[in-house]
C-alpha cells in the first residue's frame, strides 16, 4: 500500500529547494497520512466483506476480520437503519430472503404461504408443493424433541413487510416486486423459479406477515459444507421410478458404498428418514455435511419447508431405507418408544414444545389433525422396526437391527 501512495504522488526534484522542501513535507507528512488513509479504506473495504455470523460473536476470517472492525462496519451499514436489512437468498426454487440484523446475526426469511388447517392438494407432485412457513418451525422443534439437534434453530415472527423489508432492502430486484393488494395490503412476490408473480405474491395483513426465521450457518466461507445425493432419493419425475423403488436389494448396494459402508452414516441417513416420515417430508434429495469432519461426522438436516403438508395421509415409501435396511441407533428407538407412552406422548410434547414460539399466539403453529398424525406415524415406524426384529429372529441371526451407540 506504502508503494502506490508513493507512486501517486508528484515525484520531488532534488535540485530545486522548494521541491526538496516539499518532498521533505510529502515524505514526512502527506505520505504517512496519506498512507493511514489508505490503509483505513482497506480495512472499511475488507470489514464490509468480513463475516459476523451468529450470536453477535465475529468470527475471524481468511482477511483477519476483528470484532472491533466488524462493529465498524455494522455502524456504517446499519446506521440509517435501526432494523434490519434483507436480500433474496439466492439458489432454490422459491422466494425466501436472507435477513441481517444489527447485532450481525442472520437469518434465512421463508414467508407464510398456506394457511394452517389447509391440506396440499394430492394431485399435485411433492416437487410443486408450497414451502410452508411453518413446517420449518415445527421441524425445528421436532428434531430437537427427537433428541436429534441437527437443525439450526428457526423462530416464527410476524414481520412488517414494509418498515422490514421494501424500506431496508438493499436488493433493489426484490423492491420492485412490491405493490398494494385490491384490499390494501402490501404484498411481494421476488425473483424464483417457482411461484414468483403477482398470481403467488406473500401478502401482509395489512403489512404484518407471518414468517420463519432460520439461524444461518456461518458463511461457506468460514465453514464448508458438503452436500450429499440421498441414495433414495425419488426421481424427481412424474413417470420414472427410482432405483430404489424397483431393486429388492437396493440397501445391501448402498451400504457397499462409502460413506455408507463405515461409520455411522446409515444410522444417522436412517435418523433423517425417520424424522421425514414423521412430518411427511418427501423432498429430502440431499443432506449436507461441514467438510472440515470429513465423512465421520453428523448430518445437517435443512430445507424442511415442504413438511406438514397433509394429515390425512402418510407416505410409507419416505420409511423406505428403514424397512429395506432394518438398522436403526439403540438410543433413536428408545427415544420413539419414550414417545409412544401416554405420559411423554408424541404430540402432547410437540404441542407444549411449539407453544413457545412467538407466532403460537397468532395461532398454534400446527394444528390438532396435524398432531395427531404425528402419534399415528410414530406407531407404524415401531411397528416397522418390530417387524425387522421378528424377520431377523425368525432367521436365527443376532439382533442386527439395533445399532448399539449406548455402549
Ligand atoms: N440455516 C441455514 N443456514 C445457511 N444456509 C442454509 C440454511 N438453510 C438452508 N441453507 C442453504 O440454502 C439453500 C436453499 O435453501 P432451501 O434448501 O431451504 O431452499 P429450497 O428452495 O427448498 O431449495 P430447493 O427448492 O432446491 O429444495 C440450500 O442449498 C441450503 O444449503
Ligand atoms: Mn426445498
Amino acid at each position: 500500500k506504502k508503494g502506490t501512495t508513493v507512486a501517486l504522488l508528484p515525484k520531488a526534484n532534488p535540485e530545486s529547494q522548494p521541491a526538496t522542501k516539499a518532498a521533505i513535507w510529502i515524505h514526512k507528512v502527506i505520505e504517512p497520512c496519506y498512507s493511514l488513509v489508505m490503509t483505513h479504506i482497506f480495512s472499511l473495504l475488507h470489514l464490509c466483506v468480513c463475516v459476523c455470523p451468529i450470536n453477535g460473536q465475529c468470527v475471524r476470517s481468511q482477511h483477519g476480520c476483528v470484532v472491533r472492525v466488524c462493529s465498524l462496519c455494522a455502524l456504517l451499514l446499519w446506521k440509517h437503519s435501526q432494523y434490519c436489512f434483507s436480500v433474496q437468498k439466492s439458489g432454490g426454487t422459491q422466494l425466501k430472503l436472507v435477513m441481517s440484523f444489527p447485532n450481525y446475526g442472520q437469518a434465512m426469511f421463508k414467508p407464510m404461504k398456506q394457511e394452517r388447517d389447509e391440506e396440499t392438494n394430492s394431485d399435485l407432485y411433492y416437487f410443486s408443493d408450497f414451502e410452508r412457513h411453518n413446517a420449518e418451525i415445527a421441524a425445528f422443534h421436532l428434531d430437537r424433541v427427537l433428541g436429534y439437534r441437527r437443525i439450526p434453530p428457526v423462530v416464527g415472527r410476524l414481520v412488517d413487510v414494509v418498515k422490514e423489508i421494501k424500506d431496508v432492502t438493499t436488493d433493489r430486484k426484490l423492491a420492485r416486486t412490491f405493490f398494494t393488494s385490491p384490499v390494501g395490503n402490501v404484498c411481494f412476490y421476488g425473483q424464483c423459479s417457482y411461484y414468483c408473480s403477482t398470481e403467488h405474491a406473500v401478502c401482509g395483513r395489512p403489512r404484518d406477515l407471518e414468517a420463519s426465521l432460520a439461524v444461518m450457518l456461518p458463511d461457506l466461507s468460514l465453514a464448508v459444507r458438503r452436500s450429499w445425493r440421498s441414495p433414495w432419493r425419488r426421481s424427481y419425475s412424474r413417470s420414472k421410478l427410482a432405483k430404489w423403488e424397483s431393486e429388492p436389494d437396493y440397501c445391501s448396494t448402498v451400504t457397499k458404498t462409502p460413506p455408507f459402508n463405515k461409520g455411522t452414516r446409515l444410522v444417522d441417513f436412517i435418523d433423517l428418514v425417520i424424522l421425514d416420515f414423521l412430518m411427511s417430508n418427501m423432498d429430502r434429495h440431499h443432506y449436507e455435511t461441514f467438510e472440515k469432519f470429513g465423512n465421520n461426522t453428523f448430518l445437517v438436516h435443512l430445507d424442511n419447508g415442504r413438511a406438514f403438508g397433509r394429515h390425512s395421509k402418510d407416505e410409507p415409501s419416505i420409511l423406505a431405507p428403514l424397512e429395506q435396511c432394518c438398522r436403526i441407533r439403540r438410543t433413536t428407538w428408545l427415544r420413539l418408544r419414550l414417545l409412544s407412552l401416554p405420559q411423554y406422548r408424541l404430540s402432547d410434547v410437540m404441542r407444549a414444545s411449539l407453544s413457545h414460539d412467538p407466532l403460537h399466539s397468532v395461532a398454534p403453529l400446527l394444528s390438532e389433525p396435524h398432531l395427531a398424525a404425528l402419534d399415528r406415524r410414530l406407531k407404524t415406524v415401531l411397528e416397522t422396526v418390530s417387524r425387522c426384529q421378528k424377520r431377523q429372529s425368525e432367521d436365527g441371526g443376532d439382533d442386527g437391527v439395533l445399532y448399539d451407540d449406548i455402549a
